[in-house]
């Protein structure tokens, strides 16, 4: 039975990692920074089939603890300060959490054992003004904040370890990814969870930011279907992982409140709080290699994804609304 670390088990990303992995048989081990006996409702689903260490991205000694307890097969390190514009607060603690943590994790691969498959999520920030749209995994890489810039070196370790040591680990460059696992400081969630509340009466606006900002979307469980894929390949590579297209937060608006059949010019104002400065390059992935290579593709469309995230919405805001009266 193969055996799979994954760091950040209990986000969006890693849970339906763990999922897939224990549909596949994995012995799956979990890395959590909270306490390990606590309730993590993503994990519902596989809680009686994983374990969870505990561990701290900004604690080295943790995570070299965890590989060499552990010894898994494959490392799946998810786990990173995600919020983009929180990275502006405190670049600092970014830098030791997403490139310092992958350096860690990398150098305990080589010293405890070479043979472990590594996979390392970055992102479509490191990017920035690319200067070329859609990107691929040869596209210039120009980031416009301090998390790009962090994950930009931490997709620069994972290259540089695999050319001088010969790791086997990759890169999976994602671009925006969402489900209704996600947070709703997120752009999706916030949208799919404020139509559900208009519909239901329990709020009739939703302040957003840039309408016509750019983003290329697809469902979190594609994504880390492709993570699993890179490390099953015989060499090791760096992958983007997108839907390829491009669509405006004003698609991605209208596509929600078309499900619960509002029109979102009734209800959505600017705040100019949410908006970010524009970017000179639409962030678009272009996901030719993973399909050539790895035969990977976006398997959920747009707007299935929107539509299962308005009905979880729904669900929820009506069972917190039964539990209230
Ligand atoms: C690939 C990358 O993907 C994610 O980062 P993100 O793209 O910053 O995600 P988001 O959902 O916060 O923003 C998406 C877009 O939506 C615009 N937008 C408008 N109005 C609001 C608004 O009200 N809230 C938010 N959050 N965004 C808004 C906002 O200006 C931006 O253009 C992370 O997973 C990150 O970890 C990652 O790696």
């Amino acid at each position: 039975m193969a055996r799979a670390l994954i760091t950040g088990i209990g986000g969006q990303d890693g849970s339906y990692l763990a999922e897939l992995l224990v549909a596949k048989h994995y012995e799956v081990v979990g890395l959590v920074r909270r306490d390990p006996d606590e309730d993590i409702p993503t994990l519902r689903e596989v809680e009686d089939r994983v374990e969870l260490v505990r561990g701290d991205l900004l604690d080295p000694a943790s995570l070299r603890r965890a590989i060499a307890d552990v010894r898994p097969d494959e490392l799946y390190h998810l786990a990173a300060p995600t919020f983009v514009p929180a990275s502006w607060e405190d670049p600092t603690s970014t830098m030791a959490a997403i490139a310092g943590a992958t350096s860690t994790l990398l150098a305990a691969v080589l010293e405890i054992d070479r043979s472990i498959k590594v996979h390392v999520a970055t992102s479509s920030e490191i990017f920035g003004d690319a200067g070329e749209s859609p990107q691929n995994e040869h596209s210039p890489c120009r980031p416009r904040a301090p998390y790009g810039v962090a994950k930009l070196a931490a997709h620069g370790m994972v290259r540089v370890m695999r050319a001088h040591h010969g790791l086997f680990a990759c890169s999976g460059i994602t671009f925006n990814h969402e489900s209704a696992r996600r947070p709703d400081h997120f752009l999706p969630r916030k949208v799919t969870r404020g139509a559900a509340a208009i519909k239901l009466g329990q709020a009739d606006a939703l302040e957003l930011g840039s309408m016509d900002a750019v983003r290329d979307w697809c469902h979190a469980r594609d994504v880390v279907r492709g993570a699993w894929m890179a490390l099953q390949h015989d060499e090791p590579g760096d992958y983007v992982f997108a839907s390829g297209i491009g669509r405006t937060v004003e698609d991605l608006v209208t596509t929600a409140f078309n499900v619960v059949g509002l029109d979102w010019r009734d209800h959505v104002t600017v705040n100019p709080a949410f908006v970010r400065a524009p970017e000179a390059t639409p962030p678009v992935g272009d996901p030719t290699r993973a399909r050539e290579v790895l035969g990977w593709e976006a398997e959920t469309s747009f707007e299935e994804m929107i539509r299962e995230m308005v009905e979880a919405d729904l669900a929820e805001t009506a069972q917190y609304m039964a539990g209230s009266e």
